[in-house]
């Protein structure tokens, strides 16, 4: 649920006693604050914390809510997570990309996996606990490494079915049990590409809150430049291919509105801001022979 505030968009935000009466308004039970989980706090240390009002929750006191009198009284619209993102500044970004996966792990651990007990959640939101056997949950991410694979002058994208049109990407893939993040990140460009990387260099890390919780792991690696020809996945990827630096650089300085014009096939088409894969293309296009990387 996002509010619309000329020119931008804002998440919706209350006081407690704000919220009350909202919720008061809505017919729901205030005492569905209890529910809430901290997510962080203002530069003044005032306390944030998210709760879900939505309108299919499981544990929702009043499943009668109807979306457009929501709307109405919050004023504002839903809207898709990722679309949502391409209208906020960073800090609600990861304001909301916390919320979401919190929330959604509160949702799917409301039992204890041992006891089958219902399981309570403590009042910052960041643990729950089993009371029949003490047991312990806390929110898990799943760690992914991305990686930008280069040969020196062209850099590696690739793209899945499920993304939209024209959108080539840095190779990705969940870490297995027991492996390294250098162990993960050869494996997974073997597999998809079937190359060899020569090097690695860590770059940066994000909260991704897509599918589940992962935390996205964001690396540089290069191949030999005798050693560079692709073998596509195609179970796990669309396309994939060799693209120069002026063809990348193109590429980010292009205004990406992500609204296609129809009948018209799109260009190369980069991940959006937020997204750390934008944040490796764009270190890649300013430093493509990557000198930090050790010899
Ligand atoms: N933030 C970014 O810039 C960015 C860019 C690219 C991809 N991603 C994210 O990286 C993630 C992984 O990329 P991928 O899809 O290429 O991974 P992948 O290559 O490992 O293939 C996905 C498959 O891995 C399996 N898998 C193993 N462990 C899993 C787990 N814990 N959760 C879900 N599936 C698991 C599933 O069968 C799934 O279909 C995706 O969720 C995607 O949203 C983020
Ligand atoms: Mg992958």
């Amino acid at each position: 649920m996002l509010q619309k505030s000329e020119p931008q968009y804002l998440v919706p935000k209350y006081s407690l006693l704000e919220l009350e009466r909202l919720l008061g308004k809505l017919g729901q039970n205030t005492q569905r604050i209890e529910d809430s989980v901290l997510i962080g706090c203002s530069e003044q240390h005032d306390a944030w914390f998210a709760l879900d009002i939505g309108l299919n929750h499981s544990s929702s006191i009043n499943a009668s809510l109807q979306k457009p009198e929501m709307e109405t009284e919050l004023r504002g619209s839903f809207m898709d997570l990722r679309k949502a993102f391409l209208q906020l500044n960073a800090k609600d970004v990861s304001l909301l990309s916390t919320a979401q996966a919190l929330l959604r792990w509160h949702d799917a651990h409301q039992f204890c996996s041992r006891s089958g007990q219902p399981t309570k959640k403590n009042v910052a939101g960041s643990k729950r606990i089993c009371p029949a056997n003490n047991i312990i949950y806390y929110p898990q991410m799943a760690p992914v490494v991305i990686t930008l694979v280069s040969d020196g002058p062209r850099c590696l994208l690739a793209r899945q079915s499920s993304f939209p049109k024209g959108v080539y990407s840095a190779l990705a893939g969940f870490c297995d049990i027991g492996e390294s993040l250098e162990e993960t990140v050869r494996r997974e460009v073997a597999e998809e590409v079937g190359l060899e990387v020569e090097r690695l260099q860590y770059s940066a890390s994000q909260h991704w809150p897509f599918p589940n919780s992962s935390l996205m792991i964001a690396c540089h690696a290069t191949v030999k430049p005798g050693q560079t020809k692709i073998h596509v996945n195609l179970q796990e990827l669309e396309a994939a291919a060799w693209f120069s630096h002026e063809e990348v650089a193109t590429a980010l300085r292009r205004n990406d509105s992500y609204t296609l014009q129809q009948n018209i096939t799109p260009p190369l088409r980069l991940p959006p801001k937020f997204a750390i894969a934008h944040q490796l293309i764009k270190e890649w296009v300013e430093n493509p022979a990557c000198p930090s990387l050790p010899a």
